[in-house]
């Protein structure tokens, strides 16, 4: 089937087509019963249950296609957004210097507007130095190389260090772009954790999660330039706003749902504003009571990640009968 003509009246939603978001996004669409079936090697498929069609795009390449609203909605990584938002602005800012920038083009709905975080892909873009070298501080890689992909949020972070070393302001009268750099930032597509003991640079600006990477290569982070997690994100002119809302509400219910889980005890009512202290809920506890005079029973929903302090303070107010359900998946909480 030829499917680019079969995408008329769809909404089109950019999902990573490999890397580290790829299985933790495709475990949402499945969550959010975005039913779909994708040919090999295409990266275009229909959804069977809704007028959309997935978009298998870089995750790099995400903000960009959503950003000029030829996408409606997309997964990507915080990271990704800044990166592509700091290349619109040196773009911006060569056309004006050029003086080929006209007033429509400020006018154009350019960027993307982020939806919701999805509490996955969580890294940081740090700079990232020999660990046994001489550097200890940003600043003192101004005028040196840096390999990174990261090109324009790089050239902005040392467009920053150097104004400042300059004793210029950074404002709207100063912009980060568009400047001559003393910094040489070398552009790397991957392992650019080797650039230093290659030779090819002296810092590198590049994702850490574990930190693992980095000490393997013999590296330290001296400074954060962006804490990133996965995020979804909408073109400011979406085709379908109405589907669009249904798509965010069901990706918000599987968030909660991996993020909560319901908790249930009995409890004497005597005890009772203690434990909904413990267990307040996401809105109140659910209250209910037992046939066995002054006892209630308690649900409430609870953060997986809360969950054995929790049970532990429960049982010291005199709780009993604690039991903890998974929540497979929730809508309006
Ligand atoms: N180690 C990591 N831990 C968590 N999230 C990460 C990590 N590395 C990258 N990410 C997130 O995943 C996004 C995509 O990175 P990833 O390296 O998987 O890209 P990719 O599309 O496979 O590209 P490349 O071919 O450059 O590796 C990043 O922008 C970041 O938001
Ligand atoms: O701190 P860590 O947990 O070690 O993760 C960091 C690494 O993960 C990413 O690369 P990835 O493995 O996705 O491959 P890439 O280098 O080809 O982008 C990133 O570019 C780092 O190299």
């Amino acid at each position: 089937m030829d499917l680019v003509n079969h995408l008329e009246g769809r909404l089109l939603f950019a999902v990573p087509k490999k890397g580290r978001l790829l299985s933790a996004s495709l475990n949402l669409l499945e969550g959010a019963d975005i039913q779909f079936r994708r040919e090999n090697r295409l990266d275009i498929a229909l959804v069977k249950n809704l007028p959309i069609a997935l978009v298998f795009l870089p995750a790099a390449d995400i903000p960009t296609f959503v950003g000029e609203g030829r996408v409606d909605l997309g997964i990507t990584g915080f990271d990704q957004v800044r990166e592509h938002d700091a290349g619109v602005r040196a773009l911006a800012q060569a056309r004006r210097q050029s003086g080929e920038w006209t007033p429509e083009e400020d006018a154009k709905p350019r960027g993307c507007e982020t939806v919701m975080e999805l509490g996955f892909g969580a890294c940081r873009l740090q700079v990232q130095v020999p660990a046994k070298g001489e550097y200890v501080d940003g600043k003192d890689l101004i005028g040196k190389n840096i390999g990174t992909s990261f090109v324009h949020l790089a050239e902005e972070y040392f467009s920053r260090l150097e104004l400042e070393q300059d004793g210029l302001a950074n404002g709207d009268a100063t912009p980060l772009t568009g400047r001559k750099l003393r910094t040489k930032i070398i552009e790397l597509s991957g392992s650019v954790e080797a650039a230093c003991a290659l030779g090819v640079a002296d810092g590198i600006v590049d994702l850490v999660e574990s930190g693992e990477t980095m000490k393997a290569a013999g590296l330290k982070a001296i400074d954060t330039v962006v804490d990133s997690s996965a995020i979804l994100i909408r073109s400011k002119a979406p085709s379908n706003q109405a589907l669009v809302d249904l798509i965010a509400a069901r990706i918000g219910g599987v968030i909660t749902a991996q993020r909560y889980v319901l908790c249930q005890y009995n409890i004497p009512r005597t005890s009772l504003p203690e434990a909904t202290k413990i267990t307040p809920g996401k809105r109140a506890p659910t209250i209910t009571s037992l046939e066995e005079e002054g006892w209630v029973a308690v649900s409430a929903m609870v953060e997986k990640k809360r969950l054995a302090p929790v049970m532990d303070d429960l049982a010291s107010v005199g709780a009993t009968d604690i039991l903890v359900l998974d929540i497979h998946n929730t809508r309006g909480s």
